[in-house]
């Protein structure tokens, strides 16, 4: 299958080179107006942006043919996830490809704002000369606070470290292994706002991280200190950062992302502080980065478009599974048993438990976005895949309950869909994979059935006396059905029983009727599956 590609932002043309090597189709424009991009997009599988492009739930709909949106960096703060997620529309960014430059270009502000170099540099260009008023601070024994211990977090630290700073984070996510590995002190952030002479956030913009620094929290500052963002803009509180200056809490301050790109015009006044300096968001703006990004977004989104690996995913938890050899046969058995379950069911189920025993137990995560995967897909007009699964189970009020055990008890390994309680006809089936692609029905309410899920298959409970099968199959022969395969199963000699025939063709409601109004039989149902691969 030939794959299309728009490129939205300003990614470095190495990436219609890495996509074409893969043979997938790129375009490229950044020129779209709002209303063309809605029309434009439809056309596309995978769309690659960086931060300029906003990614809406509104956009997301219009994209009908979209699989991936690829973020050529790491913030997809301007990506919608739950609205991707929901379209079945996988995120990947890369995590990796611009830390280093974005570390360096912390350093160089640290640097910058404590020696005053741009605002002296201006001076110079205007023909000025002034040596007092640009009088600096060293960086050497002075303490630098790191709120966000990740990769680029690490790297500030490691440089600034080497610059003769004792380091100091918060990051309640960060392990003290690391911390002590990079020489970094942590502890809690009222602590490091008082012991910073210089701060600097490397962390996402959050509901925690807004405005983690504001007027509300200058009395817990040391006096004078120096604060610098090139993470997201409004982690310090825009609004504030002026008066932060003027009222003598903080030095200088050092940015490079704001909250709006460009910056609203209320803030740009803000930034004419002499003692902010600004940069246009240039963290990541190296070649190397720039190289490195571009490359790295085109074959992760190659390699996920082509199923091969998922790497760089940001809501896939579960499809990044689906190139595992050893879960693949799980994945089908699963999702036929999901499909197996909604047709079993009761109208209106909206509660199913699903139990895994054996090696699959380990995977129940995403088994159980391939059950609800196969109730859902007749049931849900959009496309259900497993990045969207347990969205559309969720909009639909359809409550999961899941339990596994690690040993296999029969089987090597049982999947077992428990439906709708006590107003089913049936309560619960199981199935079992035997070898890659052996697919079977091995237990429905207790009784030991054995039918390949796949096909056209008849379910029927029936009293336990002589004569039923033939009556059932001549029912069947004067409507010219012919029987693949059946099996019989009951707990007690005399009591009921449970039969499965699978037939040779679909049958309508009137072939079935006959059937279901013979003498003995129960409860009757019919289940279509999908013949072999899908
Ligand atoms: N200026 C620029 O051009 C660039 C900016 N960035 C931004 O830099 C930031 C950091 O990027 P990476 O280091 O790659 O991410 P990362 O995911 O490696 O690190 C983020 C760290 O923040 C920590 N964290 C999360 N919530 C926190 C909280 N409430 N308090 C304290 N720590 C918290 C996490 O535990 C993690 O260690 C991101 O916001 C990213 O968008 C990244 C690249 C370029
Ligand atoms: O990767 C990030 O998070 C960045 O902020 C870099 O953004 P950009 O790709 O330079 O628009």
């Amino acid at each position: 299958m030939s794959f299309n590609i728009l490129i939205l932002d300003n990614v470095h043309p190495l990436v219609e080179d890495a996509f074409k090597e893969r043979g997938i189709n790129v375009t490229r424009n950044h020129d779209l107006s709002g209303e063309e991009l809605h029309n434009e997009i439809k056309k596309y599988e995978g769309i690659v942006v960086r931060s300029s492009t906003t990614v809406s739930a509104d956009l997301l709909k219009s994209a009908e043919n979209l699989k991936i949106v690829g973020r050529a960096g790491v913030g997809v703060d301007n990506i919608d996830i739950p609205a991707a997620t929901a379209s079945g529309v996988l995120v990947m960014n890369t995590p990796d490809g611009n830390t280093i430059s974005t570390a360096e270009h912390t350093c160089g502000m640290i640097l910058a704002i404590a020696r005053n170099i741009p605002q002296s540099v201006n001076k110079v260009k205007a023909g000025g000369w002034d040596r007092k008023k640009y009088m600096g601070t060293e960086v050497h024994s002075k303490t630098l606070g790191i709120i966000g211990l990740g990769k680029i977090g690490a790297e500030v630290a490691q440089r600034m470290h080497e610059f003769g700073m004792t380091i100091k984070a918060y990051d309640p996510f960060a392990s003290v292994e690391k911390a002590d590995r990079l020489n970094v002190e942590l502890m809690e952030l009222d602590e490091l706002l008082g012991e910073a002479d210089f701060l600097t956030v490397h962390t996402p913009l959050t509901e925690k991280t807004k405005g983690l620094v504001s007027m509300e929290k200058a009395d817990k500052l040391k006096k004078g200190m120096f604060l610098v963002n090139c993470a997201r803009g409004g982690i310090y509180k825009e609004e504030d950062l002026g008066k932060l200056i003027d009222e003598g809490y903080v030095a200088g301050i050092a940015l490079d992302v704001y909250s709006q790109e460009p910056p609203s015009e209320e803030l740009c006044e803000i930034l004419k502080h002499p003692n902010i300096i600004s940069t246009p968001h240039l963290g990541a703006s190296t070649e190397e980065a720039q190289e490195k990004v571009a490359v790295q977004i085109a074959h992760q989104m190659a390699d996920a478009l082509e199923e091969k690996s998922f790497k760089g995913s940001l809501n896939g938890k579960s499809i990044s599974l689906i190139t595992n050899k050893e879960v693949q046969p799980y994945l089908k058995l699963a999702e036929k048993l999901g499909k197996v379950a909604i047709q079993l069911a009761p109208e209106h189920a909206n509660n199913f438990s699903f139990e895994y025993s054996g090696a699959c137990a380990q995977y129940s995560d995403v088994l159980t976005d391939s059950i609800l995967k196969g109730i859902l897909t007749e049931h849900v007009s959009e496309a259900v895949n497993l990045i969207n699964a347990r969205h559309y189970a969720e909009d639909r009020g359809i409550k999961i309950r899941e339990t596994k055990a690690a040993e296999a008890k029969t089987f090597n390994d049982l999947i077992t869909v428990n439906l709708d309680g006590d107003a089913a006809e049936y309560q619960e089936i199981s199935g079992s994979v035997f070898g890659d692609d052996d697919f079977r029905i091995v237990k429905i309410d207790g009784y030991g059935i054995e039918l390949r899920l796949e096909g056209d298959i008849v379910m029927y409970q029936n009293e336990d006396k002589p004569g039923m099968l033939a009556s059932v199959s001549s029912a069947m022969a004067k409507q010219d059905i012919n029987i693949g395969s059946l099996s019989l199963g009951r707990t007690n000699k005399g009591s009921n029983a449970i039969t499965a025939v699978s037939v040779d063709k679909k049958l309508s409601k009137e072939e079935l009727e006959p059937i279901y109004a013979l003498d003995g039989i129960k409860a009757l149902k019919y289940i279509s599956l999908p013949n072999g691969e899908e």
